[in-house]
C-alpha cells in the first residue's frame, strides 16, 4: 500500500482528486513508521548529553539540532522538501535541491499549505515523549540515538503535517459548512465538525495493537506466553497518540481551514 494519499505517479488518476479513504489509508500506513521508529529509539536510554546545549562547548546548539540541520541540509539537497507531505524543522538557509524537480499534484490551497507547527512538534518530543518511551541512562551512543530521533521526528511531523491533506478533503466535501465558520474564524466549530471520535478511538487502539505485535521477541518456536515484553510499551504509544499526535493533527486541520478561504 503506498504511504502516500497524493503523490501517486503514473496512477493514471487525476491525483488532485483525494478521498478521506486515500487519506486515512495513508494515516494507517504512517502508523507502521511511527511505530517502528518509536521502537528503534528505544533500543538506546534517554541519553541526556546528545540533547545539552553545554555537552558541545563552543556551538551553541545541541547535538540534536546541529544533527537535524545538516541532515536537512543533505535532504533537501536531495528534493525533499519539493514533495508537499514534508515540512523541515529548520526551513532557513535550506540548499536549493541538486535534482530537477519532480511535478508533484497541487492538492492543498496555497495558504493553507505553509501551516507549519514543526516548532511544536519538536519541543513535544523532546519534552513530553522521549522520557515516557525511553530508559533512563546513557550509553554513549548519541550518534545512532539521534539518527533514531531524526527517524521519530520526520514520522511524526509528516504524519501530524498530514491534517492539511485531511482538512483539504472535508472542506471539499462540505464547503458551505465549513466557509461559514472559516469566515466566522469559529475554531471550536471547525474543531467539532472535522473531529470523529469513534475513528480517533479506532486509532489509538490500532497503534497499541501494533506496537504489541511490532515489538514483540520473534522466535522459532511457538509459545504459549501471552505475557510477552514488547520493545516499546503499547500502551504508551496509545497515550502518545491520544494526547499528543491526534490533537496536533487537529489543530493543524484547524490552521489550515482558517487559511482556506484566502
Ligand atoms: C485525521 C482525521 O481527523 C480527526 C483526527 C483524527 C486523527 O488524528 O487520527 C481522527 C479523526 C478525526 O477526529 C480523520 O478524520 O481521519
Amino acid at each position: 500500500m503506498a504511504s502516500s494519499a497524493i503523490s501517486s505517479r503514473d496512477s493514471g488518476e487525476d491525483s488532485s482528486q483525494i478521498s478521506l479513504k486515500s487519506v486515512r489509508e495513508a494515516l494507517i500506513r504512517l502508523e507502521d513508521s511511527i511505530v517502528f521508529s518509536l521502537i528503534e529509539r528505544a533500543r538506546h536510554p534517554y541519553n541526556a548529553p546528545a540533547y545539552d546545549r553545554l555537552y558541545l562547548k563552543s556551538s551553541g546548539s545541541s547535538l540534536a539540532e546541529l544533527f537535524v540541520k545538516e541532515a536537512e541540509h543533505l535532504h533537501a539537497k536531495a528534493g525533499r522538501y519539493e514533495n508537499p507531505e514534508e515540512v523541515p524543522f529548520f526551513p532557513e538557509d535550506l540548499p536549493s535541491p541538486l535534482v530537477p524537480s519532480y511535478n508533484y499534484p497541487q492538492v492543498l490551497h496555497p495558504a493553507g499549505a505553509s501551516v507549519n507547527i514543526t516548532k511544536t512538534i519538536w519541543n513535544m518530543y523532546f519534552n513530553e515523549l522521549l522520557p515516557l518511551f525511553t530508559a533512563e541512562g546513557d550509553d554513549g551512543n548519541y550518534a545512532s540515538t539521534l539518527a533514531s530521533d531524526l527517524v521519530c521526528l520526520q514520522a511524526i511531523s509528516r504524519r501530524i503535517h498530514y491534517g492539511k491533506f485531511v482538512a483539504e478533503v472535508k472542506f471539499r466535501g462540505s464547503p458551505l459548512g465549513y466557509s461559514s465558520a472559516i469566515n466566522n474564524k469559529d475554531k471550536d466549530a471547525l474543531m467539532r465538525m472535522l473531529t470523529f471520535e469513534r475513528v480517533e478511538e479506532m486509532v489509538k487502539r490500532r497503534v497499541e495493537k501494533k506496537a504489541m505485535i511490532f515489538g514483540q521477541q520473534v522466535t522459532i518456536e511457538d509459545k504459549e506466553d501471552d505475557n510477552v515484553d514488547c520493545k516499546v510499551n503499547p500502551s504508551v504509544v496509545s497515550r502518545l497518540y491520544g494526547d499528543w499526535i491526534i490533537p496536533l493533527t487537529k489543530l493543524v486541520e484547524v490552521d489550515y481551514l482558517l487559511r482556506r478561504l484566502e
